[in-house]
């Protein structure tokens, strides 16, 4: 594509040189790039210019009075990151025009919506493309990049997009967060669907408050053809009004029993075509609400109720959350949790299906939030019947003091009896440490790394990955 074409639609004429890129970070040039400056938090993206057509942009768009030497797009600063978002998407070809895209929102259950669309979708015969929190796969499998959004920068969502149609891919299923929502990050994507799991109080500093946050998250059923909207959750039925389908308690689809077992939900489902029964490999009663906004979206794309419950109990999971390593003698569950109350949802949705103990491995980040770290210390303690404490990605504090700010929290636990938690620094020895310690019908839950690649010590990153350590300790692999 030219620059000619690229800006015609801004009103500015520009000369016919090949454009090869589009981005908003200078660090990202390369000869031939168009560069959005975006004011910023840290920084303003203008005192970049320079820098970015030294690399090789050939045109630059921003806000300020600036003459950098090539083409310049000046728009109200309003404009910018839309404007980023509409670049990107014209140099990819728009991609998401080629494709069937849904876009999952909500508080928590974007993650696991988002993968359980993907499996009911490809199950069923449809090349189906992915990007969240965990990774993206746009049609190579599951990639787990480092410093990876929830929903990336409008430029990578339209580059990944643009993959997925040149490897012959189909359907697209992106999980939309609210920082991404108001940041425009998705503004030039043609959603055919938008599927909202619940909204309860969350990034309110970013948002404001409550009707920020909802407003944020509301732009992506606006935006969409259809949305799946749960009955259940105040602030979707404020969306009525927009085409679409509902879930949840009366609605379109509807959970009728559920029932949790060790190694996952046994459920039925009301939905426009009858009754059916399923079961999934999860844990957490939730999951089967996070199933059926699937089931309902997957119903949109055209798979059939039967086929899709057909189709659930081959689900893989989703990495790193809830994921189940092995059932017996006892249960060893790799979860993403990695805050007081992420860790005690965690907890009490594995209580009811323990015979024996729960034991619970977990640590907290150096660098990041210290005030959690006694909260998470007490959580742990209050729903675990032992806890071991240890690293998470420490950076560069000291492991003992993070250790003794979560033991400090588990002395102040309520009903605490003697000694329920053990302190060992080193991640791999604490893990061995739990399943020397399980007994049969116990379960234990390592908490905190989740999906992640990489555990982060003072002076070195290590490759890390839970669940096949925990396999290799197990001796499963
Ligand atoms: C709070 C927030 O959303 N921050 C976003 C914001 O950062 P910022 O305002 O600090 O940007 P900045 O660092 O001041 O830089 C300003 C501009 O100068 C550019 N720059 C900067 C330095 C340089 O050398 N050259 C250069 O061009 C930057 O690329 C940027 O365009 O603008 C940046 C560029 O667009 C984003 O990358 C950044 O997301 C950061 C990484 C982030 O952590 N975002 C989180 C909060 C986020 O979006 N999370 C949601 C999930 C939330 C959830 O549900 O949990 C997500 O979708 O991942
Ligand atoms: N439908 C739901 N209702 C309430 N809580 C849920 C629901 N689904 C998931 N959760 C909780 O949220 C946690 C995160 O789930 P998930 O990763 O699917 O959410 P998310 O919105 O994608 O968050 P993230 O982007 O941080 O991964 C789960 O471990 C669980 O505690």
């Amino acid at each position: 594509m030219t620059l000619r074409e690229l800006f015609a639609p801004f009103g500015l004429a520009a000369p016919d040189v090949e454009v090869r890129g589009v981005t908003h970070d200078s660090r990202r040039v390369e000869p031939g790039f168009v560069y959005v400056a975006l004011p910023g938090r840290r920084f303003d993206g203008h005192a970049f210019v320079a820098d970015a057509v030294a690399r090789g942009a050939v045109a630059v768009a921003g806000a300020r009075a600036l003459s950098p030497g090539v083409p310049y797009l000046r728009l109200p600063e309003t404009e910018l990151r839309p404007a980023l978002a509409r670049l990107a998407a014209e140099f990819h070809g728009r991609p998401s025009e080629k494709l069937w895209v849904a876009g999952v929102t909500g508080t928590d259950g974007k993650t696991t919506t988002t993968f359980l669309l993907h499996h009911l979708l490809a199950s069923s015969g449809r090349r189906t493309g992915m990007i969240g929190t965990v990774g993206y796969d746009a049609g190579a499998g599951l990639a787990f990049p480092e410093g990876h959004f929830t929903t990336p920068e409008a430029p990578e969502v339209q580059g990944l997009l643009a993959r997925m149609v040149e490897g012959g891919l189909t359907h697209a299923v992106l999980e939309a967060s609210s920082h991404a929502l108001a940041q425009h990050r998705l503004d030039a994507v043609d959603f055919d669907l938008a599927v909202w799991t619940h909204l309860s109080p969350e990034h309110l500093d970013f948002h404001g408050d409550m009707e920020g946050y909802f407003r944020a998250k509301a732009l992506l059923v606006e935006r969409a053809r259809l949305a799946v909207l749960n009955t259940a959750c105040p602030y979707a039925m404020r969306l009525v009004h927009r085409p679409h389908l509902s879930y949840g308690p009366g609605g379109e689809f509807e959970l009728l029993e559920v029932h949790e077992e060790a190694a996952g939900l046994a459920f039925a489902f009301a939905s426009p075509e009858g009754r059916f029964e399923t079961r999934l490999p999860m844990l957490g009663r939730y999951n089967a609400e996070n199933a059926l906004a699937a089931l309902a979206a997957a119903y949109t794309a055209g798979v059939s109720p039967e086929r899709a419950a057909a189709e659930l109990p081959r689900f893989a999971g989703v990495p790193g959350r809830m994921q189940i390593v092995r059932t017996e003698p006892f249960r060893v569950v790799v979860d993403f949790a990695h805050t007081p109350k992420g860790l005690a949802a965690t907890l009490s949705a594995l209580r009811p299906t323990t015979e024996g103990r729960l034991v619970v491995v977990v640590g907290s980040a150096g660098e990041r939030d210290p005030g959690k770290r006694a909260p998470l210390g007490r959580t742990a303690v209050e729903l675990a019947d032992l806890a071991v404490f240890t690293e998470e990605d420490s950076r560069s504090e000291p492991v003992e003091e993070i250790l003794a700010e979560l033991a400090r929290g588990a002395e102040e636990a309520s009903g605490r009896e003697g000694k329920d938690y053990l302190l060992e620094p080193d991640r791999g020895r604490a893990i061995a440490l739990a399943f020397e310690l399980a007994r049969p019908d116990d379960t234990v839950v390592l908490a905190g790394k989740g999906h992640e690649r990489t555990l982060e010590r003072e002076n070195e990153t290590l490759p890390w990955n839970e669940a096949a350590l925990a396999r290799k300790l197990l001796g499963l692999e």
